[in-house]
Formats: C-alpha cells, sequence, structure tokens
C-alpha cells in the first residue's frame, strides 16, 4: 500500500516546508522510504540554466529516495508571487503532476505533497490547492503557523477541506514567531477547536536541523497501521 498526504497550511510563510522536511525525517527513523513534492513553485532561481526553488530543494534533502528535480518540482515559476500569476502564459496540467507524483510514489512507501500558500490559494489560473488534493486524492496535513489571526485561519481551512471532500489527518503546529504572547494557551485552543489529531508542535528554531525537530512529531496513525499491515 502505498502512502501519500497533502500539506496545506494555513497561509504561505506559516512553516509548510519546515513541517514537511521534519516530517521526512520522522517517516525516515521508523524505516520508511519517503518522497516529497512540490508541484508548483513561485519564487526560483537560476541554476544551470534552469529555475529551481528552495522548498523543494529542501524537500529533497530531506527525503531517502533519490529524484530527479523535475519530478519534484514539475512547476518552476520565477517569481515570488502567486503562482496564478507567476505561470504567465504557462498552462498547469493537472495529468503532468499526478504522472510525476505516480513515479515517485514506485520509489518510495510515502510521498509527501507540499502545496503553495493555503487551502484556496491558486497554483495557476484553473487549479487551486483543494483542486489539486482533489485529484492526487490525498488525505490532507494542515501546518499552523502559530501568530496572531491563526485560530480563525485554522478552523477555516478545516472547514473548508471537510467541504473539498478529503480527510485531514491531523495538524502540526509552528513556532514562527520567537515570543509570542500566549503561545501555549493558542495551542491549547486549537487542541481544543480542531477535530483532528495534534501531531506535534515544532519549537522555534534559528538551525534549520530538520532530524532534531522531527522527535517533536508523531505520525498520523490509521495510515501508518495499514502500512505496517501491507508489509
Ligand atoms: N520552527 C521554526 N522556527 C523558526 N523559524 C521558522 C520555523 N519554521 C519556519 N520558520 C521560518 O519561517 C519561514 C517560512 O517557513 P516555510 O518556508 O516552512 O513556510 P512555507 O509555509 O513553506 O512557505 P511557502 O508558502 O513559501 O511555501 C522559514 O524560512 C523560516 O525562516
Ligand atoms: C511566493 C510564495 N512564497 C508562495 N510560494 C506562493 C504563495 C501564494 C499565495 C497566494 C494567495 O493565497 O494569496
Ligand atoms: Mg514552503
Amino acid at each position: 500500500m502505498k502512502i501519500g498526504y497533502f500539506v496545506t497550511g494555513t497561509d504561505t510563510d506559516i512553516g509548510k516546508t519546515w513541517a514537511t522536511a521534519a516530517l521526512l525525517r520522522r517517516f525516515r527513523r521508523e524505516g520508511y522510504s519517503v518522497a516529497a513534492m512540490k508541484p508548483v513553485a513561485a519564487g526560483c532561481e537560476r541554476c544551470g540554466g534552469k529555475l529551481q526553488n528552495q522548498d523543494a530543494l529542501l524537500l529533497m534533502q530531506n527525503a531517502s529516495v533519490d529524484a530527479e528535480y523535475e519530478l519534484v518540482n514539475p512547476y518552476a515559476f520565477e517569481q515570488p508571487v502567486s503562482p496564478h500569476v507567476a505561470c504567465g502564459e504557462q498552462v498547469v496540467e493537472p495529468a503532468k503532476i499526478l504522472v510525476a507524483f505516480q513515479e515517485l510514489q514506485q520509489r518510495a512507501q510515502i510521498v509527501l505533497v507540499e502545496g503553495a500558500g493555503g487551502w484556496y490559494s491558486p497554483m495557476s489560473r484553473t487549479l487551486d490547492n483543494a483542486g489539486l488534493a482533489r485529484i492526487l486524492g490525498l488525505p490532507v496535513l494542515v501546518v499552523v503557523g502559530i501568530r496572531l489571526g491563526c485560530l480563525n485561519h485554522a478552523r477555516l481551512t478545516l472547514q473548508a477541506i471537510a467541504e473539498s471532500g478529503l480527510r485531514c489527518a491531523g495538524w502540526i503546529g509552528v513556532q514562527i514567531v520567537e515570543n509570542m504572547p500566549y503561545f501555549a494557551e493558542n495551542v491549547a485552543y486549537l487542541q481544543a477547536a480542531l477535530s483532528v489529531p495534534l501531531l506535534g508542535v515544532l519549537p522555534y528554531s534559528k538551525a534549520r536541523d530538520f532530524e532534531f525537530l522531527s522527535s517533536e512529531l508523531r505520525l498520523p496513525t490509521w495510515q501508518n497501521i495499514d502500512l505496517h499491515q501491507e508489509n
């Protein structure tokens, strides 16, 4: 049985990539082979004539299987703006993303797919994160960057995922503000308000040590059990 998750978040720049990298490390520590995708990336640098995105590179570094850059990030756009603008005249073909995802599934037991922005952020002029997650048919993980305003964003995101007909398998908190007043109270509110399991809270950290951060996470349960049964 092949397992995948679509990683979304309460906003852009709130810790999706860090949480995904830590989760990749967590899966590896539990003995699973893992790959990751950033199917659509806006904000890329040119490297050897090709556009490359830092999120995609970070995910590749933390995955356990090798994958060509184009499989991890089939759509790389230069400008760090919403993908529906950054794509210019390029068409984002969900079928191309699906083929890359399926190839990664051949190579790894677990594939984590990081969205762009939040659940309803566009990925192109015609596709948004919700639509892509539906096409891939994946359960969703929600990353909540703990800052003022995130309680509303988190509840709205969970509601929107349910309305999209997809299952949310859990949420991960990320401490993106070094000294947020009442941090613990905000996490406690989310734990009570969100009807899905908390997989862990990543503490504020200046070091990009994803192995260390992975200790704060636990794996989503029922899919985990399925995989063991399959083995
Ligand atoms: N645990 C943490 N401690 C301190 N800073 C963090 C932490 N997690 C993330 N950050 C900071 O927040 C920034 C944004 O995090 P990240 O790149 O994971 O966000 P994102 O949601 O993936 O953004 P995007 O929408 O661009 O994909 C990071 O570059 C880092 O500076
Ligand atoms: C450029 C940035 N870092 C992201 N990759 C793209 C975020 C798109 C957000 C669009 C929106 O919801 O307003
Ligand atoms: Mg990211």
